[in-house]
């Protein structure tokens, strides 16, 4: 891995928030070179400077005149256009654009750059730890050649699933993208309930957490499907039975995320419509 990343040559990261930070953390441990990752953020956070200082990264170097191997576009949606006109002069003919902004199409990105050579992404905050699921779809002007480069920089922070439609991308981050808040989301419920069962704010939090990273640990060692390591937990006529009967019972959990991704993707595509 550590080779094949320092192939890559200059990365240049617009936007070091929350993702691209998640990204630059996975890309530094997964062994890219820190004198080949610029981050440009006019108002970088404590977290953004610490990471700067720490590997010695260079941060809001005078942008315009470099022509980094890989841009990355990694702010919000809202303010991309404005970003997509100032960075213009920084695309070189090389330059590869890697664009983890919800919504923003592959049309879009082209026009404001003024380059066909476009990848439009979306990963998810795992990837700081290089867990991440990414879906990607490659633009008209990317060759082969930068589909692997795309590809070596979202593996290295977890898997990676390409489409040949932008479609399957607002679905994808409905699912993945926005997925581990639902995670989250979770084990805040399950703790507030074993509260509500009298336990302690610490011990609850504590319980529900570690339930969600063990049987996350568990997954990913024992490549059994969902359903049997469910089946696994649920003795018959036992406990876990008496609580899924609750939580499968319609409308059951499966309605819930089904409205809750619906939500989520139709947020997707109004993003892209500015
Ligand atoms: N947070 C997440 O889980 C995921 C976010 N995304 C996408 O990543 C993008 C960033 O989202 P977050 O990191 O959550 O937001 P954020 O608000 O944490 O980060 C955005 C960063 O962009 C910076 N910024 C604003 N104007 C800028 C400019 N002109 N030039 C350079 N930097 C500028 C801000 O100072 C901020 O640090 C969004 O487009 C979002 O759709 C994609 C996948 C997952
Ligand atoms: O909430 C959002 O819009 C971004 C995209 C996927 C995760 N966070």
């Amino acid at each position: 891995m550590t080779q094949s990343m320092t192939a890559i040559g200059p990365v240049m990261l617009i936007g070091a928030g929350k993702m691209g930070m998640a990204l630059a953390q996975g890309w530094l441990k997964a062994g890219l070179a820190p004198s080949n990752l610029v981050l440009v953020d006019p108002k970088p956070s404590e977290a953004t400077l610490a990471l700067a200082e720490d590997y010695g990264l260079t941060l809001n170097a005078e942008a315009v005149g470099m022509h980094p191997n890989v841009l990355v576009i990694a702010v919000k949606p809202q303010v991309v256009d404005p970003v997509l006109e100032a960075l213009r002069p920084v695309v070189g003919p090389q330059t590869i654009v890697l664009s983890i902004a919800a919504g923003i199409g592959i049309a879009q990105l082209a026009q404001g750059l003024g380059t066909d050579r476009i990848v439009r992404t979306m990963p998810n905050t795992p990837a700081q730890v290089g867990k991440g699921m990414t879906g990607a779809v490659a633009g008209p002007g990317v060759d082969d050649a930068n589909r692997r480069t795309a590809d070596q920089l979202l593996t290295a922070v977890g898997k990676v699933a390409w489409f040949e439609s932008e479609g399957d991308l607002d679905a994808l981050t409905a699912v993945s993208g926005s997925g581990p808040a639902y995670v989250f989301h979770f084990v805040e419920a399950l703790a507030e309930a074993g509260r509500r069962q009298g336990l302690t704010d610490a011990i609850a939090m504590e319980l529900a957490r570690q339930t969600v990273v063990g049987a996350a640990a568990l997954m990913e060692a024992d490549r059994a499907s969902a359903r049997t390591l469910r089946e696994n937990v649920t003795s018959p006529n036992g406990t876990t039975a008496a609580a899924l009967a609750v939580l499968m019972a319609e409308p059951g959990l499966t309605d819930l995320l089904e409205r809750a991704v619906a939500a989520a993707r139709q947020r997707s595509e109004e993003l892209g419509r500015g």
